[in-house]
């Protein structure tokens, strides 16, 4: 199999080595498409990279047939619509750490060169003039400085400042005292922070919350000679709010690395000699964008590989230790729910899935998707994946709930999964036996040991002498060979069932013979 990948945006070539070298993935780079250019190709693709510059908009991802992976090389993606990309089943990663270093240093160099006028005064001396006095700047020493937003690059930002010695405040919602204590910063209020600063700097990913976070309202809080720093995203803060406060001197400069649209046309900020920018260079280093392709293009082939993706931005992140904890568990969890679906009778309305073991101790959340598209693509189709499952369960009306005991029958980690239709109930169990791999260990209330990958013939039929050697006759003259059979009974003469491994997959005309045998109640082929 070829993945098909296409790259929108420059991203760098040395990057990109793990996916050149592979020999499952043709690679395509186009940067330069026009909207309507890219919705004709994308089609073809089963992997997207992009950087900032591609918007990739609702009308892509509907043109995106086979598309599965969307990978930004990079941390912000607000230029892919998730929600679109979800309701696809179309798995978004970013690369969440390869460009921290770059932005937290591009931010200090915007935030030293606004505040001694670096690009005006190289400007002026390149021009020919030696204006000295014009050009006096102020000193970040001992000043105070706001941070908004203390993730990844507000920390780092943090310890950088802490070099010249400013006074840091924090603001970030997930911030604790501990942490702050830590980062050697005072936990602070935004308005603690507009009231105090002397420079502030915004570090946030651009969301509803944040979109015009600092806007007139929080400039009238201000200091009157604060200096703002934008090198996260065009929109946190008002731009013709900043203007005004600017002109209204409110403001005494700014270092705007990132714009709401980019490129800028006309923009009244980029006519005021207090403004400096840059074109959104925070991650354009060579370390940071080797970084970002690095990562994005190791995970991509992961992905393509079957494996768990590690920085999904459109699925709950989950650990390197739960990621591998988990992973015998996939294949299992996969097989339970597509054995459940094929024996209820009828659309599963109620899916209940219990761990137990040493899985009640771990997030289980991946084991559940993953059960819960195997039950659903039955009836909703093969485009049901981890990604979208939750948005088509909500969507379908269907119920589930997990449960988690620390009753595991003896087993190291057992999963159940049990199915309510109209009309039926049925439940099964399994579990990783050490050295035999996934097994089915309970079908409803009957002990079984069952392979996973196998054929699985199920019979309901009433415990009598003689039914085990017709079920064997019908089978042979259809040259279906047995590979195991196991029995269980609830009474002697009582109901009973008889689970098969056969080596072939079979047609209807073996199990209509076999529904025909006088005391079978039920024949389901299941195939796995
Ligand atoms: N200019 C450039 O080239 C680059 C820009 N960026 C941008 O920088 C921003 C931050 O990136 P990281 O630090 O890596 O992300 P991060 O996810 O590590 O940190 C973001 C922080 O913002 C906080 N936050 C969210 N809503 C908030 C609110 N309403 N008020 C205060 N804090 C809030 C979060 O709790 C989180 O701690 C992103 O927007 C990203 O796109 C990142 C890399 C390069
Ligand atoms: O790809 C780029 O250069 C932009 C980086 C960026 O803005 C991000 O990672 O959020």
């Amino acid at each position: 199999m070829t993945y098909k990948i296409l790259i929108s945006d420059p991203i760098s070539d040395t990057g990109l080595a793990a996916l050149k070298a592979s020999e499952t993935v043709e690679l395509n780079v186009q940067t330069e498409l026009t909207k309507e250019e890219l919705v004709k190709i994308i089609g073809n693709y089963d992997g997207l990279i992009v950087r900032s510059q591609t918007q990739v908009d609702a009308a892509i991802i509907e043109a995106a047939d086979h598309l599965r992976v969307i990978g930004r090389a990079g941390v912000g993606v607000d230029n892919i619509d998730l929600d679109a990309a979800t309701k696809a089943g179309i798995l978004v990663i970013n690369a969440p750490d390869g460009n921290t270093i770059s932005a937290a240093e591009h931010t200090m160099a915007m935030m030293t060169a606004l505040s001694r006028q670096i690009p005006d005064a190289c400007k002026s001396l390149k021009e020919g003039r030696w204006e000295r006095k014009k050009f006096k700047g102020v000193e970040l020493f001992k000043k105070t400085f706001g941070v908004v937003g203390f993730g990844r690059i507000g920390m780092e930002v943090a310890k950088r400042a802490k070099a010249y010695q400013m006074n840091i405040l924090a603001y970030d919602p997930f911030l604790t005292d501990e942490k702050a204590r830590r980062a050697g910063v005072t936990k602070a209020t935004l308005d603690e922070i507009y009231t105090q600063a002397d420079f502030i700097t915004v570090h946030t990913p651009l969301t509803k919350e944040t979109h015009h976070l600092i806007g007139a309202e929080a400039f009238n809080k201000m200091k009157a000679d604060v200096r703002l720093i934008n090198c996260a995203r065009g929109g946190i803060i008002d731009e013709l709010a900043l203007y005004q406060a600017i002109k209204e001197g409110k403001v005494a400069g700014a270092a705007i690395d990132v714009f709401e649209n980019e490129p800028p046309e006309n923009h009244p900020l980029l006519t005021l000699p207090q403004v400096i920018a840059t074109p959104h260079l925070g991650a354009s280093t060579v370390e940071a964008q080797e970084k970002v392709a690095r990562a994005v293009s190791e995970e991509i082939l992961q992905i393509f590989n079957g494996e768990p993706a590690q920085h999904a931005v459109n699925l709950p992140p989950i650990s390197d230790q739960v990621r591998r904890a988990l992973e015998p568990y996939y294949q299992l969890s996969r097989q339970l729910g597509v054995t459940a679906v094929q024996l209820v009778k009828g659309a599963p309305q109620d899916i209940e899935i219990t761990y137990s073991g040493e899985l009640t101790d771990i997030e289980t959340a991946p084991l559940t998707r993953s059960i819960l598209q195997s039950v659903l693509a039955k009836y909703l189709g093969d485009h049901i994946n981890p990604v979208n499952v939750k948005y088509y369960i909500k969507e379908s009306g269907v119920t589930y709930n997990v449960k988690r005991t620390q009753q595991s029958h003896g087993f190291t980690g057992l999963i159940k999964v049990r199915l309510t239709s109209e009309t039926d109930e049925r439940s099964i169990s399994g579990t990783l036996l050490n050295g035999y791999g996934p097994r089915i260990v309970k079908i409803d209330d009957y002990n079984v040991d069952l392979p996973t990958d196998v054929h699985l013939l199920y019979i309901e039929h009433h415990d009598l002498p003689g039914l085990i050697g017709q079920v064997g006759t019908v089978l042979g003259e259809h040259h279906i060979n047995i590979g195991s059979m196991q029995v269980g009974r609830k009474s002697v003469g009582g109901h009973a069932i008889m689970v098969l491994t056969i080596d072939k997959n079979v047609n209807e005309t073996p199990i209509d013979a076999l529904q025909h045998l006088e005391h079978i109640q039920a024949v389901k082929l299941i195939n796995l």
